[in-house]
């Protein structure tokens, strides 16, 4: 097959790289910055090397044109909320003082200032920094950091195309600042925006952009007709510009729905359309709208969030529908290259047979490169890889690691009652009630406590074999002992051993259980200069031993008080893992649930009065269109219930969320069937608190009253008033008293004085009701 008439041949591009390095260099770089340990200079320097090297690394694999501005030294929304300026008030000062101090004051917060808010970037594990507007914002255009990126690519002789997130996603990510009416709505400034975003454009044309990239992720979410209007006039009045590059307006993560026939009528020269899983959609939808005539098409046909090898012929296949629906049509990963690590060629130690299922970013550029080059010079020019590609996928398909006859066997067996504690609610409580003997307003943990750098230190110390298991272990026990004598100073009435010996919440039990591949290098940035690792759900999953009894025992050894067992549910590690892509989402976590199920009452046959098993990403993970979240909701719930209902009535199954919109999930949560839920709440001011209440949930309920994700430490009072707050919604006999979530960024300084506040707090609150 070749490119039919196409005027431009068919070439390969990304929308984004990861920023991080090969060895988080650039992390390394801040985080020095920040200790004072690097100058300016030598952050910006390590920045531009770090830019030179990615797209080296693009041209290197045939990626032809490279993106610009997607490198962000923190976030690339916050680097959007800069380029418009959209400073809030009270960062004004400190950007003005210095653009770059300024910046990290807007990230992450001074002393006396409160940074933006955090949250997860669409269902990604990516966390980005909301934008606060106002009806008094005024934007300004800063085109520095967009125009310099450029210029560099050039100056080295990429063919670049400039990245900026576009004006519509920008407002609907957006909230209203502080004291404004919570009922403003940013996407009114959209009058407003244009302009700015005009001169940025403009800007980037005077500095040789020929095409510049607006992301639009907000429009593969369920939108109203007005938003469809405004997304309309926002591309019908940015294509009018005279002075301005050729338009790409970018979408992924799902299928454009009712937004596809709006960007494809739009006066813009290309669209960019994801065309992997769920978002396959796209291809019929196109087809109905009558393609794209006179336009480019960016088609996403690699999967640019998870780590599979492509099927080459399927998506030269789909390539070949989409060439008769577009003026030219170019091949790309799905959505930036931000959420997979680096290289899967510096994972020396994985097995080999898996190591040719995996394709990390440098990989999947590769991809998109040999599908172009297919697309331009006939799938003759590749015959040699299409066949090794088969041969890979063939591996992987027949492979006994994706098929393990025990677990296969076991999961058809689960029945629904399997799925269902014995004991309804009600009886529970009360069995313990009489178990536990608890005061009123209890006092606990999330689970972690500081994981300090000497943690850190030992654990890579031993994965270096400069000591042994044996000592890794007694560190470990000494960090336990300290954790727990802390907790019984403090005050604490249900008590956490403080998982020092956890990596991850994920990967720690990636590693014990068997199908799952935990990577040394593949570091993902989850959010600033914080990286995760996420393991790959490579085969069936199994549980060959238990992974956190010993530790529990030797915790609960030391004190009389119970010490909770701590667990990472199956919705969670799914979400914050690589997913197997050739079977259903629901039928791996059932795999992971009854591991997780095994673990749990091995905890409960070792004593464990209480079973805490987090979900924090049961909300993320929610899909972004309405009409897939009931299927969801359903398997997602009943995996967590699989994992949980294997205990007796008087063993307590706590769980844990610490993402605050919780809204669209409150009938979910009351699936779950936890006896007790921990939630972040501090910073919604115990609104979640009300949620619950209204939504009638009949259980015990700990809404956070120390906002974790700051250094800030609470005071008695604070916590107090929160603690008044969430018992106007929730009864005494249903409170907890905890934080937000784990304390395992916090330092020891900073968690002995904000425990010292909530333990206060409760016993100030216990004093008054009891008169
Ligand atoms: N998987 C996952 N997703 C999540 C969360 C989460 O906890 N886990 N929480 C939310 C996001 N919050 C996060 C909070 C903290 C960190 C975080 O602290 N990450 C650490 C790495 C954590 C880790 O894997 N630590 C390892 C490896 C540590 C390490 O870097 N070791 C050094 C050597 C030791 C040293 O010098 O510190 C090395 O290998 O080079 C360990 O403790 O063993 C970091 O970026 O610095 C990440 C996400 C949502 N998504
Ligand atoms: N048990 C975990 C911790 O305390 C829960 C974290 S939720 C992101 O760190
Ligand atoms: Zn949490």
């Amino acid at each position: 097959m070749t490119a039919k008439s196409a005027a431009v041949a068919t070439r390969a591009t990304v929308h984004g790289y990861p920023r991080q390095g090969r060895n988080r260099e650039l992390k390394k770089a801040i985080e020095g910055y920040w200790k004072g340990a690097v100058t300016a200079d030598a952050l910006r320097a390590a920045a531009t090397e770090l830019r030179r090297e990615n797209w080296r690394q693009l041209a290197e694999a045939g990626v032809l044109e490279v993106p610009t501005g997607d490198f962000s030294l923190y976030d690339h929304v916050l680097d959007t909320t800069v380029a418009v300026g959209a400073i809030p008030a009270r960062h004004r000062a400190a950007v003005d003082a210095d653009p770059l101090d300024g910046y990290f004051a807007m990230a992450r917060g001074t002393q006396d200032v409160a940074p933006l808010e955090m949250t997860k970037w669409f269902d990604t594990n990516y966390h980005y920094l909301v934008p606060e507007l106002g009806p008094d914002t005024v934007f300004v255009a800063n085109p520095a950091k967009a125009v310099g990126e450029l210029a560099e690519a050039l100056a080295l002789g990429h063919e670049a195309r400039p990245v900026l997130v576009g004006p519509v996603t920008y407002l609907l990510l957006a909230k209203p600042a502080p004291g404004v009416a919570a009922d403003f709505e940013p996407i009114t400034l959209l009058d407003r925006l244009l302009p700015v975003y005009a001169e940025l454009l403009a800007a980037l044309k005077a500095a040789g952009a020929q095409w510049a990239q607006l992301d639009e992720p907000a429009l593969v979410q369920d939108r109203t007709p007005a938003e469809l209007n405004t997304a309309a006039r926002a591309y019908r009045e940015l294509g009018a510009l005279t002075d301005r590059p050729k338009l790409l307006v970018a979408s992924y993560f799902d299928r454009l729905g009712a937004a596809l026939p709006v960007l494809a009528k739009a006066p813009v020269e290309g669209l960019a359309l994801d065309f992997t899983g769920p978002a396959a959609a796209n291809l019929d939808d196109l087809a109905a709208v009558g393609g794209l005539p006179g336009k480019r098409l960016v088609a996403g046909v690699v999967d640019g969030r998870n780590i599979w090898i492509n099927d080459l012929e399927k998506s030269l296949a789909t390539l070949a529908t989409l060439f008769g629906l577009a003026d030219r049509v170019d091949v790309a990963p799905s959505c930036s290259l931000l959420h997979v690590p680096i290289d899967a060629a510096l994972e020396r130690d994985v097995d080999p047979q898996i190591a040719r299922w995996l394709a990390f970013a440098r990989q999947k550029a590769a991809e998109v490169a040999l599908l172009a080059r297919g697309l331009r010079e006939g799938t003759g020019a590749i015959t040699a890889d299409l066949a090794a590609n088969r041969a890979d996928l063939a591996s992987r398909a027949g492979s006994p690691i994706t098929r393990d006859p025990a677990v296969r066997a076991r999961t058809a067996a689960v029945t629904a009652d399997d799925a269902r504690r014995p004991q309804a609610y009600p009886q529970r409580a009360e069995a313990q009630r009489a178990r536990l003997g608890l005061p009123l307003l209890p006092t606990t943990t999330i689970g972690s406590f500081p994981q300090t750098t000497e943690l850190r230190v030992a654990r890579a110390d031993l994965t270096a074999g400069r000591i042994d298991a044996a000592a890794y272990r007694e560190r470990m026990e000494a960090e336990v002992r300290e954790v727990i004598a802390y907790q019984e100073k403090a005050g604490l009435d249900v008590l956490v051993h403080g998982e020092p010996e956890r990596n991850d919440m994920v990967q720690y039990f990636a590693e014990q259980l068997t199908g799952y591949l935990a990577t040394r290098h593949g570091w993902v940035q989850s959010y600033g200069t914080r990286y995760v690792r996420p393991p790959v759900l490579a085969g069936d999953i199994s549980r060959p031993h238990p992974m956190t009894v010993d530790w529990f025992r030797f915790a609960q050894d030391l004190t009389d008080r119970p010490v909770k067992g701590m667990l990472t549910g199956p919705v969670t590690m799914l979400a914050w893992s690589f997913v197997r892509d050739d079977q259903p989402l629901g039928a791996t976590a059932r795999q992971v649930a009854l591991a997780l199920r095994d673990e749990v009452t091995d905890l409960e046959a070792a004593g464990a009065a209480v079973v805490q098993v987090d979900e924090p990403a049961l909300r993320e993970t929610l899909p972004l269109r309405a009409a897939d979240r009931p299927a969801y909701l359903d398997w997602a719930t009943e995996s967590f219930r699989l994992a949980t209902s294997g205990v007796r009535a008087d063993t307590q199954v706590h769980t844990h969320m610490c993402y605050a919109e919780f809204g669209a999930i409150m009938t979910a949560i009351e699936e779950l069937d936890a006896d007790v839920i921990s939630l972040e709440a501090t910073r919604s001011h115990m609104q979640v608190a009300g949620e619950l209440a209204a939504a009638g949930y009949p259980r015990e309920v700990g809404p956070g009253v120390w906002d974790i994700h700051s250094p800030r430490v609470p005071s008695t009072e604070e916590a107090l008033a929160l603690l008044r707050a969430g018992l106007a919604a929730i009864p005494a006999e249903r409170l907890w008293v905890n934080p937000d979530c784990g304390l395992k960024t916090r330092g020891w300084t900073e968690t002995r004085a904000s425990l010292d506040s909530l333990v206060g707090a409760a016993r100030r609150l216990r004093e008054e009701l009891a008169g």
